[in-house]
């Protein structure tokens, strides 16, 4: 396979080698699920006498809460922040009681092929049993990112970056305004964030939606199984740990394909987006940017704070609106968003695509480019495991510029099917040679698989917005001077 996923399980492999040295050297807590399965109190001391001792002097009578289990935490914070702001955290701990690893109640995982996987709920919010299709993600940052991206809707997604949590959750990060993802699975997750923006820790956030987080679990075991077999459905069970039982309950779920969930994210109303979404849907009055109607499959925020970005007013429709509706408040443009699951599923924008093309310029971004391949006559199918991260190396046929790519998608348009539709394919993944973007050859139209707008990932693509601009610019007769230009390309 390609560089970048040889390099990512060179890495893991290297990674493995270097981990128990780094714990041996500090005498931290650093593998605390090596030393934390030691069961004795006692023992426990021992393994981390210095930041144990040290916790219990600054924290005087606290080191009964030491005794009692808040040993780790405790000793980690000191390690981390010094022992003034332990003791702050130890007092927030106290109104927001999170246990050792050791003592979380366990949480089993089984994979439609009867593969299972153990690890240990995090989160309070949660008991009982959570379906979904099982995806990785390899960012190394951008978790709350990927939380709250609409595009997970579905999915429970696990993160190969082995520390999850490291900097909490802010208020500006959000891709939409819920967690979308049905379950989030890491290898070790980290309660004391530390960030200028941080306000809430990865629990708290996943605890606030009651959504389930589940730790220790072996993500390189998962990923690499995943890899090999193929994406799979998978059951994530907190109330038994009867693998017969999950594993019939698992087979009967559905999945993604043939399902449409973009009617589960969509918004209810048309809105208008300016610094956020407003409640009101109409033009703002005196604006002089263009103006762009988005539909909504399950937009991401910060394709709409790029099309604003790039100077655009935008309104943003719900899925179901009909080409007539959306072409009665004379747009300039049409951007098609991303979104959730199986594009073939959503024959109604399918087919509102289909009337769409070529009354306005339009750009789409993930599943409005599936959707755009769908509506020209072409076919889509399903990645045998799908890209997800910041790291895709996409490269761009007419220039033979390789732009590295944030991406999230587990189906793809076939480039096969392409052939016989006037389009012109315009990006490639250097990965597996997948299509990553296409241009029509007749009308104003183009779209990429990849997401230029990032969060998470690189910011190679956001020329991609400007062009839009350009296209509507060229539409309304203005030469490209006149058209205003905001990202550096
Ligand atoms: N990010 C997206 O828009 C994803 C598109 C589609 N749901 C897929 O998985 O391929």
């Amino acid at each position: 396979m390609g560089l970048v996923i040889g390099n990512f399980l060179d890495r893991m492999a290297r990674f493995d080698k270097i981990w128990p040295q780094r714990a041996r050297v500090s005498g931290t807590l650093t593998s605390r699920w090596t030393s934390g399965l030691k069961s004795s109190l006692a023992e426990k001391a021992d393994l981390r006498a210095v930041p144990a001792q040290k916790g219990m002097a600054a924290l005087g009578g606290k080191s009964e809460e030491f005794r009692q289990g808040f040993g780790s935490t405790v000793a980690d914070a000191i390690r981390r922040h010094g022992a003034g702001r332990a003791q702050g955290a130890l007092r927030k701990r106290k109104k927001n009681p999170m246990t050792t690893p050791w003592q979380r109640p366990p949480a089993v995982i089984v994979l439609e092929d009867g593969t299972v996987f153990r690890g240990r709920v995090f989160t309070s919010a949660h008991q009982g049993r959570v379906l979904g299709e099982v995806v990785f993600n390899t960012a190394m940052t951008g978790y709350q990112e990927v939380l709250t991206d609409p595009s997970y809707k579905g999915q429970i997604v696990t993160m190969t970056y082995p520390l999850t949590g490291t900097y909490g959750i802010n208020d500006e990060d959000m891709e939409s305004a819920r967690i979308q993802v049905e379950a989030f699975l890491v290898k070790e997750y980290q309660d004391f964030p530390s960030n200028w923006r941080s306000r809430r820790s990865l629990a708290q956030f996943l605890d606030s939606q009651g959504v389930l987080g589940v730790e220790g679990i072996d993500t390189r075991r998962l990923t690499r199984h995943i890899r090999l077999v193929g994406a799979m459905r998978g059951i994530i069970a907190t109330d038994t740990d009867n693998v017969g039982e999950l594993l019939d309950q698992v087979r009967a779920f559905p999945g993604l394909v043939g399902v449409d969930m973009v009617q589960k994210v969509t918004c209810s109303a048309p809105y208008r987006w300016e610094n956020g979404p407003q409640p009101e849907a109409v033009w703002k009055e005196g604006h002089a940017g263009f103006r762009v109607a988005a539909l909504d499959f399950g937009v991401k925020y910060n394709i709409l704070r790029n099309l604003e970005r790039c100077g655009c007013q935008v309104l943003v429709f719900p899925a179901h609106t009909s080409a007539e509706t959306i072409l009665a408040a004379q747009p300039d443009g049409i951007f098609l968003s991303n979104g959730p699951g199986d594009p073939a599923a959503v024959t109604y924008g399918i087919e509102t695509v289909r009337k769409l093309l070529g009354q306005k310029p339009m750009f789409g971004i993930c599943l409005g480019h599936q959707l755009m391949g769908l509506a020209l006559g072409g076919r889509t199918f399903k990645l045998k495991f799908g890209h997800r991260g910041a790291n895709q190396p996409v490269r761009d046929l007419r220039t033979g510029r390789v732009e590295v790519t944030s991406q999230n998608h587990g189906f793809c348009v076939d480039l096969e099917s392409m052939k016989h539709v006037p389009v012109q394919p315009t990006h490639i993944n250097l990965n597996d040679n997948t299509l990553e973007g296409m241009e029509h050859l007749a009308i104003p139209a183009y779209s990429v698989q990849y997401h230029p707008e990032a969060a998470p990932g690189p910011h190679d693509a956001t020329h991609l917005f400007d062009r839009f601009v350009q296209l509507m610019g060229r539409n309304k007769g203005l030469s490209s001077s006149e058209t205003p230009r905001h990202h550096d390309s």
